[in-house]
């Protein structure tokens, strides 16, 4: 037997949505390696709140998310080097960069979580420091 559940009693949901990307970068402030030019897979989530439209039983289209990160970030990072768009492209400046061009674009927008290498990642949510 199925549980009947009101739907109109709307409820909040978080969408995580998946991207990679190939780019190259230095650190100026680095000392170290990561000084030199070199590059990384970068694997990129986007996620989205809201409330559930009790009409389409979504918070926003995953096909919709997608296309807005094409558009906005990924053509712009795909194959290219980070340097030509951040002056010191941090995992964690790359994050905010990400955040800060999606942020008109897609309502809902809460959080950025970049994986510069595997294990590693920084998660932005555009919190102010202090
Ligand atoms: N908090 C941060 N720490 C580091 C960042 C960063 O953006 N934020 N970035 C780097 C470098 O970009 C570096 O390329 C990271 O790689 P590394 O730690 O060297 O890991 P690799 O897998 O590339 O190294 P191997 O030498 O292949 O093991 C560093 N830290
Ligand atoms: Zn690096």
């Amino acid at each position: 037997m199925s549980l009947p559940i009101d739907y109109a009693d709307a409820r909040r949901a978080r969408l995580d949505v998946e991207f990679y990307f190939a780019a190259a970068h230095r650190l100026p402030r680095y000392d170290g390696p990561c000084f030199r030019m070199h590059g990384h897979n970068y694997r990129l989530f986007v996620a989205v709140e809201g409330a559930v439209d009790p009409a389409s039983g979504m918070v926003a289209d995953f096909g919709r998310i997608q296309a807005v990160v094409q558009e906005q970030v990924l053509a712009r990072v795909d194959h290219r080097t980070l340097n030509d768009l951040l002056e010191n492209p941090t995992a964690e400046n790359i994050a905010r960069w990400v955040y800060e061009l999606l942020a008109p674009h897609l309502p809902g927008l809460c959080e950025v979580r970049l994986y510069e290498i595997p294990g590693c990642c920084v998660t932005y949510r555009g919190e102010r420091a202090g």
